[in-house]
């Protein structure tokens, strides 16, 4: 099947969900992949694949390498192969390949194309779609990037039959929180069916993915609605951040952080502690951890200034409303945010 996503100045495209096509592009291509993504499946995309000329660029697999000195190895093998503006990158492989392939095309002689092949849950449902792209540094996470479009995505869920079980749970993770965002009925579905299921994973990408372009056609940049699937995030980049990248995997500190605000849903009457609870209750099915110990709440605190949502120094936090609604808001006191944290910070 495939899904449309709608935007301004010729930076519309399409998602395509289903068995790799053979693919032909006429001019310089790179593939960008880790040795773990290569090892399963090169070979499977260099046969569908066929370019004027191919090169592939291996970079390190992982979060902690999503930094600067990495664009600059990508950048690096570009500029040896003599790619052109007309040259086109293949993100090949998660999240961390798309963000970094994404910025690597955005800045590399002021921006080339790429295309997106997602090769993990994570990626398929969200990390592929939408633009945005970017690396980590000490101050935060994602806190240098740009918006910029790939030409294309191909999702082939069939690439996820080599992901490990703790991989599979962070990409549920997003499916989750685009549930309970924006589709109640889409919640109700995830906690009959399981997504381990060949049948039922198909619908839940393609319902998460049809989710996010709806979001995405409306608001490109992230000036309203779009700030909605960041939920979880304000507070699980934190604990990203703070564990150095390398204890939870993303999906997993967004589950901690949908966990964390809900707390705040709960406590300011948004959202029932039963409908948190089922929130609880689905992440548990799929082994994603809920529970956080906070080392200095204060401090944890002070990353939300950073975070890209806050404007005037005022924080922003996306807040369930039930499920499938939410509430994007900058009028939170610090005490409430603050008692919440500390429930997360006891024995
Ligand atoms: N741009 C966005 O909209 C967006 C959305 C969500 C997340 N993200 C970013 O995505 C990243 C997380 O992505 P992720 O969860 O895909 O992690 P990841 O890219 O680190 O991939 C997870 C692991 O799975 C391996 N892997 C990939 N495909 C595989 C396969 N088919 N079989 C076996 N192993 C495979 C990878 O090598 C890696 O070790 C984070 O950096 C996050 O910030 C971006
Ligand atoms: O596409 C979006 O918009 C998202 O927020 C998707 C998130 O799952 C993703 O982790 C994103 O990278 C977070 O955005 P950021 O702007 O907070 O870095
Ligand atoms: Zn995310």
């Amino acid at each position: 099947m495939t899904v449309k996503i709608n935007l301004p100045h010729d930076n519309s495209y399409e998602i395509f969900i289903d068995k790799l096509n053979e693919l032909y592009f006429d001019t310089k291509v790179v593939i960008v992949t880790n040795p773990t993504v290569s090892g399963f499946h090169l070979e499977y995309l260099k046969s569908k694949l066929n370019a004027k000329e191919l090169s592939i660029c291996t970079i390190p697999d992982g979060e902690q390498y999503k930094h600067m000195e990495t664009i600059e190895s990508i950048l690096e093998h570009c500029f040896t192969k003599r790619l052109d503006r007309k040259s086109l990158l293949v993100a090949f492989g998660g999240g961390v390949i798309g963000d970094m392939t994404g910025f690597a095309a955005s800045i590399y002689q002021r921006g080339i194309d790429f295309v997106q092949i997602p090769t993990t849950l994570l990626s398929q449902v969200d990390a592929s779609v939408g633009g945005k792209t970017g690396i980590n540094n000490k101050f935060g996470k994602n806190l240098i990037g740009a918006f910029h479009q790939p030409n294309a995505v191909y999702i082939d869920p069939s690439m996820l039959k080599t992901l490990p079980k703790r991989e599979f749970g962070a990409g549920v993770a997003e499916i989750v929180k685009m549930a309970v965002t924006f589709n109640k009925e889409f919640f109700e579905w995830l906690e009959q069916n399981d997504i381990n299921k060949e049948e039922n994973l198909k619908i839940a990408i393609q319902k998460s993915v049809e989710t996010k372009a709806y979001v995405v056609s409306q608001d490109e940049k992230e000036h309203g609605i779009r700030a909605a699937l960041n939920y979880g995030h304000t507070f699980g980049h934190v604990v990203e951040n703070e564990t150095n990248y390398n204890t939870y995997l993303h999906g997993e500190a967004v589950g901690i952080g949908m966990m964390m605000a809900n707390e705040v849903s709960v406590k300011l009457g948004l959202m029932s502690k039963e409908d948190a609870l089922r929130v609880k209750r689905l992440l548990e099915v799929y082994d994603i951890p809920t529970s956080y110990k906070i080392k200095d709440v204060e401090d944890f605190y002070e990353h939300f200034f950073l975070d890209k949502k806050s404007l005037d120094n005022k924080i922003k936090f996306i807040l369930a409303r039930g499920i499938g609604d939410c509430l994007i808001t900058d009028e939170t006191s610090k005490e409430d945010i603050i008692k919440v944290l500390k429930g997360f910070s006891r024995d």
